[in-house]
């Protein structure tokens, strides 16, 4: 006999990959975000995007500005990295000791990318400063060549550009961001202990046949695009394996439902709302409800060197409905399982 367990304990979770946005948008956010988590690796892909660190500071203020009263939730900021990127501004980050990443989008590979990097070659002297001074660097690992199939395009990425990245500094912390494939788990866990990943929620619950079979999902569209069941499957062995160098990074992404639901729908999934009660029946499905914890809220900041939370929270089995929409700056959002029920409440 199987005794169920209805309630869980665990140290105070972060997450290490997260769309604030900006503007309107902010004040929304920010309350999901400051719902229980402790701190929130902040994306910098806004319009124009965080590439200095005056820019991220005045994000960061924003941020905090909308924080709502009592609620200890601490952004913690990155800078998007350009091709014109200059090395003395990572001494400047570094100071201001709030931003301890910088984000490497690959030019054009998702929203809010075209002043990203074309090629890598053009930021080596940042990276010198960035594995020189303890600023850690995260990665969409995704190569644009319009050749290159999107189903193939995290593992064309990395066969042909990180291995260089991490074999010319082998002393960088790398985050290899919302990874989708069994080969990037293969590439982590054989590379060096500098070298992580982070999985989100969606890409654990859902493959590319919740997306696209008996009509098209709009809001299962996200980057790097959801892959086969096999990957799936390699995703969530790596997430309750244990293994330190796999965290929770939720990605979720806030795109306003017209924007979602047209033609050329945007790229991004939105799961702040729910992020660890998702992870929970992730666990929880796959008999590991005991490796929820490290992953949620042990591997991240041992990665980046930084304290784990102190206090905790508890997650009880209890059923609830998600809204079909959730404010976003003023207009509205379609969240990740919209209209469905979450078997697991953050207390
Ligand atoms: N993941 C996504 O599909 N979208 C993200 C960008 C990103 O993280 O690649 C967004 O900003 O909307
Ligand atoms: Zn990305
Ligand atoms: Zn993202």
């Amino acid at each position: 006999m199987s005794t169920q367990l209805t309630s869980l304990t665990i140290t105070r979770p972060d997450d290490w990959h997260l769309h604030l946005r900006d503007g309107e948008q902010l004040k929304d956010t920010v309350a999901d975000a400051s719902r229980y988590l402790g701190r929130a690796l902040v994306m910098p892909n806004l319009l124009p995007p965080a590439t200095t660190t005056e820019l991220a500071l005045a994000y960061y203020d924003k941020i905090t500005a909308v924080r709502p009263s009592g609620s200890l939730f601490e952004p913690l900021m990155s800078l998007y990295l350009t091709d014109k990127t200059d090395p003395e501004e990572i001494r400047r980050a570094k100071a201001s000791g709030k931003i301890v990443a910088c984000k490497l989008y690959p030019a054009g590979a998702t929203t809010n990318s075209d002043s990203g990097v074309t090629d890598v070659k053009n930021i080596y002297s940042v990276l010198e400063v960035m594995q020189e001074t303890g600023i850690l660097l995260l990665v969409h690992g995704e190569v644009t060549d319009a050749s290159v199939d999107i189903f193939d395009r995290e593992k064309v990425f990395l066969e042909t550009i990180l291995p260089d990245v991490v074999r010319d500094f082998p002393n960088l912390k790398i985050v290899l961001e919302h990874i989708t494939t069994e080969h990037a788990v293969k590439f982590v866990e054989q590379a060096g202990d500098n070298v992580a990943a982070t999985i989100t929620t969606h890409h654990l619950m859902f493959n590319r046949n919740h997306m696209l079979v008996g009509g098209i999902r709009p809001h299962y569209y996200c980057l790097p695009i959801l892959k086969r069941n096999t990957h799936q499957q390699a995703l969530v062995r790596a997430a309750i394996s244990g293994n330190k160098k796999f965290f929770i990074g939720t990605d979720s992404a806030p795109h306003f439902k017209q924007n979602k639901e047209t033609a050329c729908g945007c790229a991004g999934a939105y799961t702040s709302h729910a992020a660890v009660e998702l992870y929970a029946e992730v666990f929880e499905e796959a008999g590991a409800l005991d490796k929820l914890e490290a992953f949620t809220s042990h591997n991240g900041p041992d990665f980046y060197g930084l304290p784990r939370n102190s206090d905790t929270i508890t997650l009880m089995k209890e059923t609830w409905s998600v809204p079909a929409t959730l404010p976003l700056g003023g207009q509205e959002l379609v969240p990740i399982r919209a209209g469905e029920t979450i078997s697991w409440m953050v207390k």
